[in-house]
């Protein structure tokens, strides 16, 4: 459990760190040199401001450890968000960074033919279960979900099911594989969380931030 001192970010340590640096930067936010260092055994990090520590962890983890207070503060995609969907978490700031979205996809092959109005059962490939079975039993379809952790792109051409849903951006993973969107289910892009029991037990030094980061994106 986290001290009364102290606030702890929580960030998350794969591609999206790299966009998240220049808005800390921009919050004032200086972290100590190791920080920087991709190799280094440290998790957890100091800053320019002695109240304030950092730790890297992997994206999913981000939101885990906001929901049980370890961490204050973190940043995490709204993919992320939507697939917990912790009640403990606010979300009060659209960081602008970290734009995907998450859809459906299948081979080009099958789409040419394929009519989605059509399913009543799919098998899924997927990182995000709750999302996928949400999203299909909205309109009526059972979806049966194979998770992965990443790599979704192989699993249709090795046998473990037709579809998939994943994250697409530039659109050219899914090209690579021969693949194609078919749904769209949400867009996706990364905000800045907060514990809402820290918040609101300590709503000067939470809320201060949660002013900051929403002052650097408003500032562009
Ligand atoms: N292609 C993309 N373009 C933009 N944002 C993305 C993209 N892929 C993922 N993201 C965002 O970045 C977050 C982390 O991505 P991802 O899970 O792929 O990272 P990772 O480095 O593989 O992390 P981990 O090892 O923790 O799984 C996602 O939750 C999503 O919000
Ligand atoms: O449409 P694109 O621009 O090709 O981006 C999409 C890819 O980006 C993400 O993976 P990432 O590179 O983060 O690797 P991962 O397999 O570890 O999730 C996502 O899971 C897709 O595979």
């Amino acid at each position: 459990m986290s001290t009364q001192e102290g606030l702890v970010v929580a960030l998350p340590k794969g591609r999206i760190l790299k966009e998240i640096l220049p808005l800390l930067k921009r919050a004032g936010i200086e972290p100590e040199a190791a920080f920087h260092d991709e190799h280094a055994r440290q998790l957890r990090f100091t800053t320019n401001h002695p109240g304030l520590d950092l730790v890297r962890v992997r994206s999913f983890d981000v939101a885990t450890f906001v929901a049980f207070g370890g961490a204050q503060l973190g940043v995490a995609g709204s993919d992320v968000l939507m697939e917990f969907d912790y009640p403990e978490i606010y979300a009060p700031v659209d960081l602008n960074v970290g734009h995907c979205r998450l859809s459906v996809a299948e081979p080009k092959a099958l789409a040419d033919s394929d009519d989605p109005s059509r399913w009543s059962h799919v098998r899924i490939a997927t990182k995000y279960p709750e999302v996928t079975k949400r999203h299909f039993a909205a309109r009526g379809v059972q979806a049966e979900v194979i998770k992965l952790s990443g790599a979704m792109e192989l699993a249709p051409s090795l046998g473990l099911c037709r579809r998939i849903v994943d994250l697409v951006s530039t659109g050219s993973t899914l090209k690579a594989n021969d693949l194609v969107e078919i749904e769209h289910i949400a867009e996706i892009s990364s905000r800045l969380i907060v514990n809402r029991a820290a918040l609101k037990t300590r709503p000067e030094a939470v809320g201060r931030w949660i002013d900051i980061f929403q002052e650097v994106v408003d500032a562009g």
